[in-house]
C-alpha cells in the first residue's frame, strides 16, 4: 500500500503558474526579436537592475575577477574542474566513429560532429552557481565545440568574481553578465551585440527553462533542466537526520523545488518530519526551504521495495538519492531519472558541486526520455554512405526502384533507376516504372 505521511501541493496551483511563466517569456522573445539589444537592456534593467555599457566582459575585467579570489578558491574550481573534465573525456572517449561494410559493396558509417557554437546559461539569481560553469562550458569545449559563449545574471548588483573566473578556466570564449529570459533569446536569436548560437545549455530558473522550451527548434537545447527536484528513497538502514539533510540540502535551491521522501519504513517516516522540522530552525536559507518543503515536499510511505521502485519511476525525478539495504535493486531496476547517487556516503551535493557526473539534469518528468547535460550532446551523430561497386548499386536500384514505386514516389524511383541502367547494365530499362526481376 502506498500513503502520503505529508502532500505537496496540488497540480492545479502548478498548471496555473505554468500558464503565467509561458505567457511572459512570449511576450519578451517577441520584444527582443523585435527591438533586438533596446529590449535586452529593457528586460535587464527591469529584472536585474543591470544596465552596463557593455554586458560582454573584457580581458582586464576577466582578470580582475580572477584577482578577487583567493589561492584556496581558485584551487578548489581547479579541483572540481579536473573531475569534471576527466569524466567528460572518459565519456567522449566511449563514443566511437563507425565505418562498416553492412552488405557486399555498401559502406555506412557515422561520425560525432561538434557544434560550432552554444551558449551556455550559468544560474545566479538566488546564488551564484559557479558549478553550472564547470558544467555547461567545460563538457562544451571537452566536445570540441569552437564559440562557447557563457552567461550570468548580476550577483547582488555585479558580475559575481567566482562565477566570472569559474567561466574563464572552463574556456568560455565570450563571457556575458546578463540573466533570465533576456539572456538566453539574446544568444538564440542573436542581436547586433551577440552573435546567435547553435544551441542553449545548462539549467535555470522556471523562466530560463520556459524559454528555451519556446526557442527548441529554432535552436538546439539540451534538456529541459527547470527548478530541481530530489528523491531520497531509504530504509531503517538510515536514520532520519540523514534524510532530512539530504531533502533540505536540495530544497533550498527554490520555492518550487519539491523535496519527496520514499520509504518502506513508517519510524523512518516519522523520524524524518519531526528532523526537518527541527532543522528548518537553524538551516541559514531556512527561508526558501520551508516555503518549498511547505509547497513541494512529501513523505510517501510503502510497503515493498517494489511499491518504492514503482513510485520512484512515475515520479523520474532529476536526483534520486538511494540509501537502501541494497541500492544495486535500484540502480538495477529503476528506468526514470536524471541521476542516481548510491548509498549514503554520496549525496546530491557532491554532483552539484564537485564528484565529476554533470549536474544539469532532466527535471519535470523529462528523465522519461532523457538523461542529462553531458559531452554527447554536444556532438551531432552523422551518417554517411558510399557504395563501392557496380554490383551493389544496381541491386540497391532494383528494390529501391520497386520501394519507391509502393509510395508513389516516380522521382526517387528514378533516381534508383538511373543507377540500374548504367551500374546494373540495363540500358533499355523504362523511366519511372518499377524494375522488374530479371527473368
Ligand atoms: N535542473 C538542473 O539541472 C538544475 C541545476 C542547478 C540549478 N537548477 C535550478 O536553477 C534555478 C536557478 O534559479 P535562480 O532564480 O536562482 O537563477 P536564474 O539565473 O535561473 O534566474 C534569475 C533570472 O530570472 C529572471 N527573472 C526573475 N524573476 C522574473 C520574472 N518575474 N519574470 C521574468 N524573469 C524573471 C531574472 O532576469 C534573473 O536574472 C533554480 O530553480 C535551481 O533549482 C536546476
Ligand atoms: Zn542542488
Amino acid at each position: 500500500m502506498i500513503q502520503y505521511l505529508k502532500r505537496g501541493r496540488t497540480a492545479e496551483v502548478k498548471s496555473d503558474d505554468d500558464a503565467k511563466v509561458r505567457a511572459t517569456v512570449e511576450d519578451i522573445i517577441r520584444h527582443i526579436e523585435k527591438d533586438g539589444d533596446d529590449a535586452v537592456r529593457e528586460y535587464s534593467r527591469k529584472f536585474d537592475n543591470w544596465d552596463p555599457t557593455d554586458f560582454r566582459l573584457s580581458r582586464d575585467d576577466i582578470a580582475a575577477a580572477h584577482k578577487q579570489l583567493s589561492a584556496r578558491e581558485i584551487e578548489d574550481i581547479a579541483f572540481a574542474q579536473k573531475q569534471v573534465r576527466n569524466f567528460a573525456q572518459i565519456q567522449r572517449d566511449s563514443m566511437k566513429d563507425v565505418e562498416v561494410e553492412t552488405y557486399p559493396g555498401v559502406v555506412l558509417g557515422h561520425k560525432h560532429i561538434p557544434m560550432n557554437a552554444v551558449g551556455c546559461y550559468i544560474p545566479g539569481g538566488k546564488y551564484p552557481l559557479l558549478a553550472s560553469a564547470h558544467m555547461s562550458v567545460l563538457t562544451a569545449k571537452v566536445a570540441g565545440v569552437k564559440r562557447v559563449v557563457s552567461t550570468a545574471p548580476p550577483y547582488q548588483g555585479k558580475p559575481h568574481p567566482a562565477i566570472v573566473t569559474a567561466m574563464d578556466m572552463a574556456g568560455a570564449d565570450e563571457i556575458l553578465v546578463l540573466g533570465g529570459v533576456q539572456a538566453v533569446v539574446a544568444m538564440a536569436v542573436g542581436t547586433p551585440s551577440v552573435a546567435p548560437v547553435d544551441m542553449l545549455v545548462g539549467p535555470g530558473n522556471m523562466f530560463v527553462a520556459e524559454a528555451k522550451r519556446q526557442l527548441y527548434g529554432r535552436v538546439g537545447i539540451d534538456l529541459f533542466a527547470g527548478p530541481t527536484e530530489t528523491l531520497v528513497i531509504a530504509d531503517d538502514s538510515v536514520d532520519g537526520q540523514l534524510c532530512a539533510v539530504d531533502l533540505l540540502g536540495q530544497a533550498e535551491h527554490g520555492p518550487t523545488s519539491p523535496a519527496v521522501l520514499l520509504t518502506n519504513s513508517e519510524k523512518l517516516a516519522r523520524d524524518t518530519l519531526a528532523e526537518v522540522e527541527r532543522q528548518l530552525t537553524i538551516l541559514p536559507t531556512a527561508a526558501i526551504a520551508r516555503q518549498s518543503w511547505a509547497d513541494c515536499g512529501e513523505i510517501i510511505v510503502c510497503d515493498t521495495k517494489e511499491e518504492m521502485l514503482q513510485v520512484a519511476d512515475d515520479l523520474a525525478f532529476e536526483h534520486v538519492q538511494v540509501m537502501t539495504e541494497d541500492v544495486d535493486y535500484f540502480l538495477n531496476n529503476m528506468t526514470n531519472y536524471g541521476a542516481l547517487f548510491l548509498g549514503p556516503r554520496t549525496n546530491v551535493s557532491f554532483g552539484d558541486k564537485v564528484i565529476g557526473t554533470n549536474h544539469t539534469l532532466p527535471t519535470n518528468r523529462n528523465a522519461r526520455y532523457t538523461g542529462g547535460l553531458w559531452v554527447g550532446k554536444f556532438l551531432k551523430t552523422c551518417t554517411y554512405q558510399r557504395v563501392l561497386t557496380d554490383e551493389a548499386s544496381a541491386t540497391m536500384g532494383e528494390y529501391c526502384s520497386r520501394l519507391c514505386h509502393m509510395e508513389n514516389f516516380a522521382g526517387h524511383g528514378e533516381q534508383a533507376n538511373i543507377r540500374v541502367r548504367r551500374y546494373g547494365n540495363r540500358p533499355d530499362l523504362p523511366w519511372y516504372e518499377p524494375v522488374a526481376e530479371q527473368a
